[in-house]
């Protein structure tokens, strides 16, 4: 709803209440319409302040309304009338004015904003376009580039660059509803002809076609798939090119395509996903709400290597002292020298003080004595992990929580070699730390729940979309990551080729397929893993033995091409050849593809043809299929878990709403038949044979996805 006030004798004040964003809600809507009303009829009132409730402007139109029948005032005649009204109307921006939020603050004449607000048009994150307006006005204030950018990009910016830009008339560091009275007081009675954005003419670029060519290219290329970001270029381009009206047809045209797509459901499923991940629960039933975190002002980073160097810097970044330890001096030095730097590049880019005072810098472990939380990221080897674990117990002050970086060793076998396990949880970071925005927080059976609310607390405090998760080998991400390449590496066998396999993949909307990635992230790192685990043997064994371990089917092709020392771009050599070593532009090579005509030659193996289809199959539904098992395990609580990890972990297309909420899109009956298809066909594969709880989703009528933790519960206590 909306309360009305009359302050300083002739404004009238409209404060919108709908906490915790004052989302436009039909209740907010209609409160709008009548408040609005009211302040124009009364003859005493000169101009009109509207504000948000709790120091937060607008969030936009109410996500939780879409999919649901509409009812209330229309945002766009809503914003019509208070921009033809004839007393002056402030907008006064405290906290957010986003998508909706900021298209109510165009149809105002004026816009003040505190400093600390964040503007911006984000719906195409949503899957949608800014559609009250926002598509029209913005271009027409702004410049058609500016608008261009906001609006494809969905970015928020600052009240300094909103001012830069023109979207704001005044910035305030002081009360901004104050701010904006005494603005509304001296700025009564003047004409507002001139103050009406959807009368303006849209500013033209001389190349205007050619800019908008342009764009186009770059958005369809970083779109992957994604048709928001496109239909937001032609909604800017109808501002460009048409009167308002006529635009604003346009605007509505397009958002009528997007509104009711696929693509639009699975990033507002998401977009509540990351929130839903937030409101975590242990099989124990310990959760968000019942778990108190601990404080955490000073933590320590333990081996300063790739993963160590992101993650001091993510830490420093969020304001925490950091103590950062590397007993080799020559890498220590490295790494101060590398992690200033990052710390200068991001405060260039996002503007502010790089936080290099954060940090300091030790060859002891004994610097870690007074710090409330540890973090360990030395090299991937449980016997080293436990030693400096043991290092930690003896010099960290008591309830010191120990976190590891591990990506997949057991947390609860190193927690058992301290004597608090409580303290110990896994803090799974994804590299690079300092960028890549998620964070598996994983505990044990006996890591306390006031352990993983800290680990949850300070993940969230560096930014990070944090997922709490059982542990396991692999954890969530890794775990089904391993399926996904075991069916990549089975269709090498049978005839595919690396450029096949990726460019199904890259179609499908991942920013890499699985065989670019594998040469980004290191052939060597699965290498060693599997060798770790008995899989990888030496030499070019040939016969059917030499394609089966532990009694199921192995592909060793990926262990061949490591023998020949081919690890991808850090050796300008893997699964495409590349032009020297370090080099990102992946190009075919001619001895990947004798390469693989021999090997299926030695082990008799004839190629077929393999298309896209067959490809997306077999690689994306056996990772789903490990995920029904994760949450049959009970290794994630539901399938935004799974989801968000993969989204924000793994370069899953958001439009596509993550691997659980695609295989209800799909329809879990086809995942199921699919499955079956295929296990059917490879029998060796027992990873294809469809999880029970797959199957069972699919006997109770495959129900939607934001059911399934119900249903797997009702589930389980039938078991
Ligand atoms: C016509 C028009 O053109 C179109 C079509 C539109 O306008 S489409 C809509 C466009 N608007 C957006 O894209 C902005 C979306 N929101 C945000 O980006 C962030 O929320 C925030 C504003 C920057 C605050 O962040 P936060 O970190 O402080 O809190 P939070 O945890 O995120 O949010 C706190 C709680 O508020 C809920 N919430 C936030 N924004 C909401 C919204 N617009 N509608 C409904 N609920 C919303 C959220 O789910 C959470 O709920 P719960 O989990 O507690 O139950």
């Amino acid at each position: 709803m909306a309360q009305y006030t009359r302050v300083s004798g002739v404004v009238g004040l409209i404060t919108l209440q709908n906490p915790p964003v004052n989302a436009l809600s039909a209740v907010v809507r209609q409160g709008i319409v009548d408040k609005v009303e009211t302040a124009l009829s009364d003859p005493k009132v000169k101009s009109v302040v509207i504000c948000g409730q709790n120091g937060n402007f607008c969030g936009g139109a109410d996500i939780k309304e879409f999919g649901t029948k509409m009812f209330g005032p229309p945002l766009i005649p809503m914003i019509h009338s208070i921009e033809a009204a004839n007393k002056p109307v402030v907008a006064a921006i405290e906290g957010s004015a986003l998508g909706g939020g900021l298209e109510l603050a165009l149809g105002c004449h004026y816009r003040i904003a505190h400093s600390k607000a964040r503007l911006g048009l984000p719906e195409v994150t949503l899957g949608l376009l800014p559609a009250a307006g926002g598509s029209q006005r913005l271009p027409r204030l702004i410049g058609v580039p500016a608008a261009l950018n906001l609006i494809t990009t969905g970015r928020h910016v600052t009240a300094a660059e909103a001012l830069q830009l023109g979207i704001v008339d005044q910035v305030t560091d002081h009360n901004t509803v104050d701010a904006a009275v005494k603005f509304a007081l001296s700025v009564a009675g003047r004409s507002l002809d001139a103050r009406r954005i959807s009368t303006y003419p849209c500013p033209r670029p001389s190349d205007l076609d050619a800019l908008f060519e342009e764009v186009m290219q770059k958005v369809r290329q970083s779109a992957r798939g994604a048709i928001a970001p496109v239909a937001c270029v032609q909604a800017v381009r109808a501002a460009a090119t048409l009167p308002y009206t006529q635009g604003m047809e346009r605007e509505k045209e397009l958002m009528a395509t997007l509104f009711t797509s696929g693509q639009a459901r699975a990033m507002q499923y998401i977009f509540f996903a990351q929130r839903a991940v937030g409101r975590w629960r242990m099989p124990s039933g310990a959760s968000w709400d019942t778990s108190k975190p601990r404080p955490v002002t000073k933590a320590a980073v333990i081996g300063l290597g790739t993963m160590g160097r992101g993650i001091a810097v993510a830490l420093a970044r969020a304001g925490l002292s950091v103590v950062a330890v590397e007993t080799q001096e020559k890498q220590l030095l490295e790494a101060k020298q590398a992690m200033s730097s990052m710390l200068e590049r991001g405060a260039k880019r996002r503007g502010g003080v790089p936080a290099l005072g954060l940090i300091s810098y030790s060859q002891s472990i004994q610097a870690a004595a007074d710090v409330d939380l540890v973090i360990e990221a030395v090299f991937e080897d449980m016997a080293l992990k436990i030693e400096v674990f043991k290092q930690l117990t003896a010099v960290c002050k008591p309830g010191t929580l120990l976190c590891t970086n591990t990506s997949g060793l057991d947390v609860d076998q190193l927690a058992s070699e301290t004597p608090n396990p409580e303290l110990v949880v896994g803090m799974h970071f994804f590299a690079p730390a300092h960028v890549m925005n998620l964070l598996e927080v994983v505990y044990g059976p006996r890591s306390s729940p006031q352990a993983v609310a800290t680990a949850m607390q300070l993940g969230k405090k560096m930014g990070k979309a944090s997922v709490a998760v059982g542990n396991c080998s692999g954890f969530v991400g890794n775990r089904m990551l391993k399926l996904y390449l075991e069916q990549a590496s089975f269709l090498l066998e049978e005839g595919a080729t690396p450029e096949l396999v990726d460019r199904a993949l890259e179609e499908f909307g991942f920013p890499m397929g699985v065989f670019r990635m594998s040469d980004l992230s290191g052939l060597d790192v699965g290498w060693r893993v599997r060798k770790a685990a008995g899989l990888a043997e030496p030499g070019e064994a040939s016969g059917p033995s030499a394609r089966i371990r532990k009694g199921y089917r192995y592909s060793p092709i990926g262990d061949l091409v490591c023998e020949q020392g081919r690890f991808g771009q850090k050796t300008g050599r893997g699964w495409y050849q590349y032009e020297k070593p370090g080099s990102r532009v992946a190009r075919s090579d001619p001895w990947m593809h004798s390469f693989l005509e021999q090997y299926r030659a030695r082990h008799g193996l004839v190629a077929r043809s393999i298309d896209h289809q067959e490809v997306l199959e077999r690689c994306l539904y056996s990772l789903i299929n490990e995920g029904f098992r994760i949450l049959e395990d009970g290794i994630a609580a539901g399938p935004e878990d799974i989801d968000v990890i993969y989204v924000f972990g793994y370069g899953w297309p958001r439009h596509r709403g993550g691997p659980m909420f695609y295989a209800s899109m799909v329809g879990l009956a086809k995942v199921l038949e699919r499955l079956e298809h295929y296990h059917q066909a490879h029998p060796d594969v027992p990873n294809l044979q469809p999880c029970s709880l797959l199957r069972r989703l699919v006997a109770s009528g495959s129900p939607p996805v934001h059911m399934w933790r119900e249903v797997r519960k009702k589930l389980h206590s039938q078991l």
